[in-house]
């Protein structure tokens, strides 16, 4: 029997997998409204970023959360994260963000370990996303995709339109088939290599895309989709709050937490 050691034909064998969970905080909200960014502001008493390291360290495949923080609060943020029990097994760092998701996810890949190979890049604006939302796209990653997306089928009906920019109304273009269409949600996961080669080659136009797996995309490479989470809508709109509440009173009915 061979040993653990190099293979005399196929070299050394791959690293074990080590999956980081890197999370884009450095929003404001606009769509919110005033008030503390976005994922600082709390639901049922603690601050959205919190729920959502808290569901990235449940998945027993996360060893280390990287949280990036708006750019002048990274201290702010970990005292924050400091001050709220968080699982011991799971390391958490810090590191400021920048001005566009795109940029913020990219400064918390800069910020991996080397020894990272899987990267799940979850939304803190998406605090309520349940343990088996993100093992499955975890596993699916550990599995070989490239990339991997939650998602769902859309209930309304979209239109391609023609957007105004002198406030006439706009005018419909077409309609996609809905049941070719998905919402994509968070954690998306990523080989970290494809991750990081998909954001170096859309930085340099500056050219933004509105989620990871997108940037994917244009590397020709498959993303591949698996079931998504109503729980694990995004937080935009104030009556999203409204919503997340709700949720957690009924897991505090039904679980007890
Ligand atoms: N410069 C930015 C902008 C957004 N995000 C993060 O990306 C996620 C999704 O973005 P979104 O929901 O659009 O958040 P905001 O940009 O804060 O919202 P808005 O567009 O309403 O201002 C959020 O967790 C947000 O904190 C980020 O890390 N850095
Ligand atoms: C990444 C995302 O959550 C996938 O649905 C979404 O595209 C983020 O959009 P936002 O406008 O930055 O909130």
């Amino acid at each position: 029997m061979p040993g653990p050691g190099p293979h005399p034909e196929t070299g050394p064998p791959p690293p074990p997998p080590r999956t980081a969970a890197v999370i884009p905080a450095a929003g404001r909200g606009v769509r919110l409204g005033p008030g503390a960014p976005k994922a600082l502001r709390t639901l049922n008493g603690t601050p959205m970023l919190v729920h959502a390291v808290r569901a990235m360290a449940r998945s027993r495949a996360v060893s280390l959360v990287v949280v990036v923080a708006p750019p002048d609060g990274a201290a702010e943020v970990r005292t924050l994260l400091d001050d709220h029990a968080l699982p011991s097994t799971t390391e958490v760092a810090v590191v400021p963000g920048g001005s566009t998701r795109q940029e913020s996810v990219s400064l918390g890949l800069a910020a991996l370990p080397a020894d990272i190979t899987d990267v799940l890049v979850h939304d803190a604006a998406r605090p309520l996303v349940p343990a088996e939302t993100v093992d499955a796209v975890a596993a699916a990653v550990r599995g070989g995709a490239p990339a991997v997306v939650p998602a769902l089928p859309l209930a309304d009906t979209v239109k391609e339109v023609d957007p105004r920019t002198d406030g006439g109304p706009e005018t419909v273009l077409g309609t996609p088939e809905r049941a070719r269409l998905r919402a994509v949600q968070t954690p998306q996961g990523f080989n970290r290599e494809t991750l990081a080669r998909a954001h170096e080659k859309a930085a340099p136009e500056g050219e933004g895309a509105t989620d990871d797996a997108g940037l994917v995309e244009r590397l020709g490479l498959p993303v591949v989709v698996v079931p998504g989470h109503e729980e694990a809508f995004k937080v935009t709109r104030p009556l999203d709050l409204v919503l997340a509440e709700a949720v957690l009173a009924r897991r505090r009915a039904t679980d007890g937490f």
